[in-house]
Formats: structure tokens, C-alpha cells, sequence
């Protein structure tokens, strides 16, 4: 391919200086990609599951709650919080506000945190803890 070599080139990924906003970017991408594929299957696996009967349902209850299971529901409900969390950073960032650089790097590391915190709440009531 022809290029110009009097255009500047975009910095390389190993230039930049690693930080939260970084892996919070990535995780954006790999959280969305997951609930949209392992998400959607277990969720059709279910619905399907329901709907035929108590022995495919019981099926599925028994992966569900097996330590598989349990494994891929907790990383699904964190893909679900950290995916929104970093979804509302988004579509603020969107509307051209939070792009300071320490504002930027707080907002993502309180997506981590934040996930990290409904994720354990949320298995917290699902398992009835108390
Ligand atoms: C289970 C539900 C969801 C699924 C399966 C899902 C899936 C995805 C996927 C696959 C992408 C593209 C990621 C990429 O290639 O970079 C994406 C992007 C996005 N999602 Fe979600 N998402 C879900 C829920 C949400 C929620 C609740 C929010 C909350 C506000 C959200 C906000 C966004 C935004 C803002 C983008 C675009 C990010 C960008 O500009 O690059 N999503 N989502």
C-alpha cells in the first residue's frame, strides 16, 4: 500500500503510557462481546430449557448451579455491571465532558470498582446472604 512518508504516523500501541482508562476501553469491547455471545447462549439454553419441560429445565438448573456455572454466572453479572458502568462513562464522554485526564482516570477506575461492588451485592441476594 502507498503511504506518504511526509505524514505523521500514529503513535504504536507499546508508546502509550498504560493506565485504567486503557484496560477500561478494552474490557468495554470484551465485556459486550461476551454478554452478546455467552450471554445470549445461556439465555436461550434457559428460555428453551422452560419451555420444554421440567427434565430440560432441570437440566439446565443442574449446570447452572454447578461450580461451572456458578463461575460463568459470576463473570456474566460482572461483564453486565463493569459493560453498563462503562457504558454510562461512554455516553458521557459522548456529550464531550469527562476527558480531564485525572477526571478521565477516576471515572474508570470507579467503573472497576463499581462492578466489582454490584457484582458482590448481587450474588450477595441471589444466595440470600446475610
Ligand atoms: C446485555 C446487554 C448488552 C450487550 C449484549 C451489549 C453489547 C455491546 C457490544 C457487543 C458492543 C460493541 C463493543 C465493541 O465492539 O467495542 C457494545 C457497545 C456499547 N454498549 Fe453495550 N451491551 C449491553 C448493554 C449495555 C448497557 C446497559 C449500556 C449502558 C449504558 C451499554 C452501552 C454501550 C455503549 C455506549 C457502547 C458503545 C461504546 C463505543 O462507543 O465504542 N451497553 N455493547
Amino acid at each position: 500500500m502507498h503511504r506518504n512518508p511526509s505524514r505523521p504516523l500514529s503513535p504504536h500501541l507499546t508508546i502509550w503510557r498504560w493506565g485504567p482508562h486503557m484496560l477500561v476501553s478494552i474490557l468495554h469491547r470484551v465485556t459486550g462481546s461476551g454478554l452478546a455471545t455467552i450471554g445470549a447462549a445461556a439465555l436461550v439454553w434457559w428460555l428453551a430449557a422452560a419451555a420444554s419441560g421440567p427434565e430440560a429445565y432441570g437440566t439446565f438448573v443442574s449446570w447452572a448451579t454447578s461450580w461451572i456455572g456458578i463461575v460463568i454466572g459470576v463473570g456474566l453479572s460482572w461483564a453486565f455491571f463493569q459493560h453498563t458502568l462503562s457504558g454510562i462513562r461512554h455516553l458521557v464522554m459522548d456529550i464531550g465532558a469527562g476527558f480531564e485526564l485525572s477526571t478521565n482516570k477516576f471515572w474508570a477506575n470507579m467503573t472497576l470498582v463499581g462492578s466489582a461492588l454490584l457484582t458482590a451485592l448481587f450474588w450477595f441476594v441471589v444466595l440470600g446472604v446475610k
